[in-house]
């Protein structure tokens, strides 16, 4: 989907389809989503689209929470390499710098990712916006210690704070 802004009022007036197309991936590769808030409008604000969609996430089983994380590709990782991120993620990792880490930053992050996703059968997700690659690095190797499910919540509150970031992406007010 090429990027589009949109008010409030538009957002409103969308018909499903393009609704679904537009905010199809603000849960990276989960347009469920998109389709499971459209009961929710008509929206007062890209917050309210946001907590339509923390709410519709909290809602779902460990197994499809589960599914979620493992629709995100890895921070710096061979989707990354080969230039088959979605647009949203490839702006996210450009905006915490991963495009221009040094060659021991990457070998770092990526055999901790391994580590992680063979402990948790689920990528690393953190929301890259509001990171750098010091804090990427410290944050995994901190929740590498965390235990299943703590592991599963955590990932899907950056679920939500990388979703909320591209909804406002999407709507101005
Ligand atoms: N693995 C992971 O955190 N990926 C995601 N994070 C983010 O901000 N965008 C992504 O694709």
């Amino acid at each position: 989907m090429m990027p589009v802004t949109l008010s409030i009022d538009e957002v409103n007036k969308l018909t499903s389809d393009l609704f679904i197309k537009i905010f199809g991936n603000v849960v990276e590769h989960y347009s469920c989503a998109a389709i499971g808030i459209l009961k929710c409008k008509p929206f007062t604000c890209a917050e309210d689209i946001s907590v339509a969609i923390d709410h519709y996430l909290d809602l779902l089983s460990d197994a499809e929470k589960t599914k979620i994380l493992q629709l995100h590709p890895d921070l710096a990782g061979k989707l990354a390499e080969k230039g088959e991120l979605t647009n949203e993620s490839v702006a996210e990792q450009e905006s915490a710098g991963l495009d221009v880490i040094t060659p021991e930053e990457k070998h770092k992050l990526n055999s901790l990712n391994e580590e992680y996703k063979k402990k948790f059968r689920f990528p690393f997700v953190i929301c890259a916006r509001e990171n750098k690659i010091q804090t990427i690095l410290s944050s995994i190797e901190s929740r590498l210690h965390n235990k299943l499910h703590q592991e599963l919540c955590t990932g899907i509150e950056e679920v939500k704070k990388i979703s909320k970031l591209r909804i406002y992406e999407i709507v101005k007010d």
